[in-house]
């Protein structure tokens, strides 16, 4: 499975959401990582057929996929941010309902169901009212309904929203687990999401793809190198003002900060080796002091 995005544009009005985006995917899983507001959402549904670029095209196994139509709709398994999951049916219900939206055959439809309940582990609340499920199993129930037609082509959007710690790694077994044979493609602003299984993350900002590549090659793209140093507490915010600052832990009368910077902040400070949390800062975080800054 290929999916080529050639100079891939969607303009609103005089507003440019995605900025001329070229990428090639292969089977695997790719983690779209940005802001809010980034274009993420805009970009993966033109992905879905759901939006027409203004420009560019995206081509899938060679052949555009808007003239591909419903031939490439069949490879395709999506789960939108918001999707609608009508709370009265039952899981079961719900998923041979979707099925029989997406022209399953009938006569496979009930295995494939029960096949799938058990996939994403909600065997035991296959009776139960959707209303009465938990976000992350809510989440799951959503997974299972993009997997219906044993898609090849697996997006989602912003899967992990409003789920607990405990949902998240649940989660992410699960996409490892499904990632096998497949491409899929997730968003998210949660870099721990995609940390450990995307085997490529693009960092996404203001509709451009800023960066892409395996964590490694993301840490080596920073120019700026990271510090942890003690502080006493009422330096903290001299420091917020000058650096970017990716993490703050409090200690007895002094703070533990972990610094983004060209220079040494200050003489105690040790260099340590950077993560993807500090990638993430490093693109898309502010200094206190910058204008607008959001800490
Ligand atoms: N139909 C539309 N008309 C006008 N502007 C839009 C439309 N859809 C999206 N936008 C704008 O495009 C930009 C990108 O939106 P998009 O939803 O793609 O971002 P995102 O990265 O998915 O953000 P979030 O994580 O908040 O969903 C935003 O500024 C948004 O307001």
């Amino acid at each position: 499975m290929k999916l080529e995005l050639d100079g891939l544009t969607k303009e609103f009005g005089d507003f440019t959401a995605v900025n001329h985006i070229n990428l090639t995917m292969t089977n695997g899983v790719y983690g779209l990582l940005g802001v809010n507001g980034a274009g993420k959402t805009t970009l993966m549904r033109m992905l879905c057929t759901l939006l027409k670029p203004t420009s560019g095209t995206i081509c899938c196994n060679g052949k555009d996929i808007f003239s591909m139509d419903s031939e490439y709709r069949k490879l395709l398994g999506y789960l939108p941010q918001d999707f609608g999951f009508y709370p009265e049916f039952t899981v079961e219900d719900y998923l041979l309902y979707i099925a029989a939206l997406k022209g399953i055959r009938p006569v496979v439809v009930k295995k494939r169901v029960k096949e799938l309940i058990a996939k994403v582990g909600l065997s035991k609340v296959a009776h139960k009212k959707m209303k009465k499920l938990s976000g992350g199993m809510k989440r799951r129930a959503g997974i299972a309904q993009a997997m219906l037609n044993n898609p090849k082509i697996l997006i989602l959007d912003e899967p992990t929203a409003g789920l607990d710690p405990n949902e998240r790694i649940r989660f992410r077994n699960l996409i490892s687990e499904l990632s096998e044979d497949r491409l899929v493609l997730l968003s998210t602003h949660i870099v721990s999401d995609i940390e450990y299984i995307a085997n490529e993350i693009w960092l996404m900002k203001d509709g451009e793809i800023l960066h892409k590549g395996s964590i490694d090659e993301l840490i080596n793209s920073m120019t700026e190198t990271v510090w942890e140093c003690l502080v006493p507490k009422n330096r903290v915010s001299d420091f917020m003002e000058k650096y970017k600052i990716s993490n703050m832990k409090s200690e007895i009368n002094q703070v533990m900060l972990r610094i983004i910077s060209h220079e040494k902040p200050v003489e105690n400070a040790m260099r340590v080796e950077a993560s993807l949390e500090d990638v993430f800062l490093y693109y898309f975080g502010e200094k206190a002091g910058d204008e607008n800054a959001a800490l």
